[in-house]
């Protein structure tokens, strides 16, 4: 549960505050080296030529600097002890709200102003966007708390990212800090998330930690409190050092030249010669001090100072607080700047710094990629569409996943999908779900888990594997089959541990296994092939491509499309041919599907659906096609229409009328109108938006389900409107083969213009290949008006065919046929006759 909500709540944050401290980070590491890349292009400015002359008193030099800039005082100099650097200067700011005033360099020998390297504005907005997000009102804008928010989210991420990658044995640092680059896709970008975050996190602590110091008054306030006795107001701040802390407003006083200069005397003679650098930051009031802030020579870093401070009214030596003396927590607390760029430990300390904060995009990037994987991943479970009873309970095996990712419970879907194919009720849990103590005799228990972390169960098995396999008292499950899917990957080195593990526990438990465990290394198609061929022994069809891996989309042309009711007052039905662009085509069997994405000309795509004003596509079905309820890789079709720029297409799915040797894909779609007068995305893009010669994406599926029975049996094909396309590839390959014994009962509304194929199927009944054609049409008023009708009417033939050992079809529309021939059939045949008939694969249907 913690796991959960520290997963939601770290994507979350990670979605909005991941953001902010990418650009926190790039702006932080932008201004890393600013104060040496701003030196190395305008040596004009902070270099001089150095002179036989001596340098100007601090007194001449601020004189000179106010005498330049409208009289305006000096409120610091730093002075530089190298003879070709220029000095600076700061300026009382004009504005007594503002903290700093405006800055320049001078000339130490001539007093003259030489202004600011170049990229000073540059990184000064550099520097507000990573404080403020260079948002209106800087430090007392929306910007601060917002920056300040996303900090502490850093720590979050931190601390909640170490929790939740928690390693089995924590103490092997490898665990934490081995990089694999030979992963690949979402494994790659977590690899990358989780491990480059282990290395980081420290640096990442450290940077939010001491960032916190300028987003919050609380906080400082606090921190000052804890590490130190003096309250935060009374510390020294500091100013007049690139881009040190801030300094309160100037009240105007200013402090008289003489007695400047009798304090830096003193301060030459008593400092001696191993200074580097000296900030003079002189009083705001009479009352104040002058404080003389010195660098040493031998100085490790530029905040490794001790300040001088001297009475503002004679000059006279105050005191001098020595960098050494101090105390760890003011030491901290006055290098709080030092320790957030690095710069604290020295040059090492500053690249690492620079490094960690150029990484943070990195940590936003692969988030947003793996939130975006996840959610994709969500999308494609949902269209493995699983009949109601398949989440209930039922007669048909269980089937039990633990994934992580999704993939496990992807084929756990597909499996109960396929048993249900076979007219099996199969029950779906995840395995946390699971109580082993209410398992049935006999009952069939498939497990599809995949292995996280080293060796350990996925978040879907963990408090199974907790409460289950850690338990000292084994279970008994003697009435229990099982068979293992385990899902891992070779790269790691415990490969499928947690399938292993519960695998040898069901079998320690008295459980008989019915083949042993496959271990699948990621999507290796040869490991999906043998769970495949080992469902076989429950009746499952093998299916070599469908649904389980992906399945390549090709390219098809659009040949002929011809209307075959014109005239008619419902939405025309459309017939089309298409022929293959692409070698290398899968086969195809009467009963398959092609899933179709309506995307391949983008641009007329995008154009057309503007013309539809659609955004989301209607998921309808009443077009003759499946909306597509398979997860035959729709994920890969969604990519298609990304790429085409059309948002959140889905494929369609149709079935194949045509039969492999025919050499073409014939479809049979209806044109959907929706009530607003727009027309349906797929079905308006085959029936208007294609024009001849375009090509589609199309991939056939596989559809076990509605495969043809033996050509000795007879077969009464049932169907309507568009559903006559699965009865006619049917009817087709039954043709081909000389299979005669087949009986059609097709429904439409009206004789006149919706004879779809009249001639075709006279034609094949003249010939001996349809024995029986039933046509009912429900809107002209007399006979039989549906399906279902006319069943009844046939209700002592339709006994006969089937004691015959005839095998019945049904294709079409679920609610507008399928449910009332179900009904009428049950009526004539007795429910347990038509169950049995299903299950023994002689009562199919496809319907949507
Ligand atoms: C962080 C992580 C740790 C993993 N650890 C292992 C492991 O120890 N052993 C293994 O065989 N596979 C391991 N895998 C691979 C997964 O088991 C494999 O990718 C599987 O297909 C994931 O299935 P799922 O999406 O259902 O969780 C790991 C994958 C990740 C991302």
């Amino acid at each position: 549960m913690t796991r959960k909500v520290l997963f939601q709540i770290h994507w979350l944050l990670g979605i909005t505050a991941g953001l902010v401290l990418a650009v926190m980070g790039v702006t932080g590491a932008m201004m890393s080296f600013q104060d040496e890349l701003m030196a190395a292009f305008s040596p004009e400015v902070v270099g001089v030529t150095p002179s036989s002359s001596p340098r100007m008193e601090p007194s001449a030099l601020m004189a000179a600097a106010s005498a330049q800039h409208q009289g305006q005082p000096v409120a610091a100099l730093v002075l530089d002890a190298a003879a070709d650097r220029a000095a600076q200067v700061e300026f009382a700011p004009s504005d007594p709200r503002q903290h700093h005033g405006d800055r320049s360099y001078i000339n130490p020998y001539t007093g003259q102003l030489l202004g600011l390297p170049h990229g000073a504005a540059f990184f000064l907005g550099v520097r507000n966007l990573h404080r403020y997000l260079l948002l209106p009102g800087d430090a007392g804008g929306i910007g601060r708390p917002i920056t300040g928010i996303s900090t502490f989210a850093l720590i979050f991420f931190a601390l909640s990212g170490v929790y939740l990658r928690w390693p089995r044995k924590p103490l092997d640092w490898r665990n934490w800090l081995t990089l694999d680059l030979r992963r690949r896709g979402r494994d790659l970008y977590r690899q990358l998330h989780a491990v480059i975050g282990a290395w980081l996190v420290v640096l990442y602590l450290l940077s939010a930690l001491t960032g916190l110091w300028w987003s919050f008054e609380f906080y400082r306030g606090g921190l000052t409190r804890m590490l130190s006795s003096t309250p935060a107001a009374t510390m020294p701040r500091r100013t007049a050092e690139g881009h040190g802390g801030g300094r309160d407003g100037h009240d105007g006083f200013r402090m008289d030249p003489a007695i400047l200069d009798v304090s830096w005397q003193q301060f030459r003679r008593a400092a001696g010669p191993d200074i580097a650098r000296a900030s003079v930051m002189l009083p705001r009031a009479a009352k104040g001090q002058l404080v003389i802030r010195a660098l040493d020579r031998h100085a490790r870093y530029g905040r490794m100072t001790d300040d001088w401070s001297f009475a503002a009214d004679d000059g006279h030596l105050v005191g001098v607080r020595r960098y050494r003396a101090l105390a760890t927590g003011d030491l901290i607390l006055g290098h709080i700047l030092p320790i957030h760029d690095g710069s604290f430990f020295g040059l090492p300390g500053r690249v690492l710094l620079l490094l960690s904060s150029l990484s943070m995009p990195l940590f936003t990037v692969t988030g947003l990629l793996l939130y975006i994987g996840r959610r994709r991943q969500k999308r494609r479970l949902r269209t493995i569409a699983l009949p109601a009873a398949a989440g209930g309970a039922t007669d048909g095996p269980l089937i039990i996943y633990a994934s992580q990712a999704g993939h496990a419970e992807r084929l756990a879907r597909l499996t109960a999908r396929a048993f249900h194919v076979q007219g099996q009720m199969p029950r779906l849990l995840a395995l946390n779900n699971w109580q082993p103590d209410q398992v049935r005799d006999g009952q069939l228990c498939l497990f599809v888990v995949s292995t996280y972390g080293e060796g350990e169960p996925p978040d879907q098995g963990r408090l199974f594997a907790k409460s289950q396999l850690c338990s000292a008292i084994p279970r008994r499950l003697p009435a229990l089959e099982f068979a293992v899917l385990a899902l891992g990957d070779r790269l790691y080195p415990d490969f499928c541990a947690f399938g292993r593990q519960l695998d040898t526990w069901l079998e320690q438990s008295g459980a008989r296994r019915a083949f042993p465990m496959l271990a699948l290394d990621g999507d290796s198609p040869a490991g999906l092939q043998q769970w495949q061929r080992q469902l076989r022994r429950w009746g499952v069809a093998a299916t070599d491509h469908v649904g389980w891996g992906e399945v390549p989309w090709q390219r098809w042309r659009l040949l002929e499309r011809r209307c075959l009711n014109p005239g008619s007052p419902e939405h025309p039905a459309y017939w089309l041919r298409l022929a293959a662009v692409d070698a290398g085509l899968a086969p195809w069997r009467a009963g398959d599907l092609v899933e179709i994405l309506p995307a391949d000309a983008p641009a007329r795509m995008q154009a057309w659906l503007d013309r539809l004003a659609v955004i989301e596509p209607r998921a309808t079905a009443a077009d003759g096609s499946h909306v597509a309820t398979t997860c035959a890789g729709s994920a890969t079709a969604t990519e298609v229409a990304e790429v085409a720029g059309i948002p959140e297409l889905k494929p369609r799915e149709y079935s194949i009328a045509s039969i492999e040797a025919q050499g073409e894909i014939q479809l049979l779609v209806r044109q959907v109108r929706h009530a607003d007068g727009s027309l349906g995305v797929c079905s308006g893009w085959l029936t208007e938006g294609l024009e001849i010669g375009d090509t589609i994406p199309l991939r056939i599926r596989c559809n076990p389900g509605f495969h043809p029975p033996s050509e000795s049996t007879p077969l009464i094909l049932i169907g309507s409107g568009t559903g006559l396309a699965g009865l006619l590839a049917h009817l087709r390959a039954r043709v081909a083969v000389g299979a005669g014994d087949n009986w059609l009962v097709f429904g439409e509304r009206h004789a006149g213009s919706d004879d779809f194929f009249e001639e075709e199927l006279r034609q094949a009944q003249q010939d001996g290949f349809l024995q029986r054609l039933d046509r009912v049409y429900s809107r002209d008023g007399q006979g039989p008006r549906y399906v279902q009708d006319q069943l009844q009417i046939a209700a002592a033939d339709l006994l006969f065919w089937v004691e015959r050992g005839a095998a019945i079809y049904v294709c079409g529309s679920l609610h507008g046929m399928a449910t009332d021939v179900d009904l009428c059939l049950r009526g004539i045949l007795g429910s347990s006759q038509l169950d049995a008939l299903s299950l023994a694969g002689r009562y199919r249907r496809d319907v949507y």
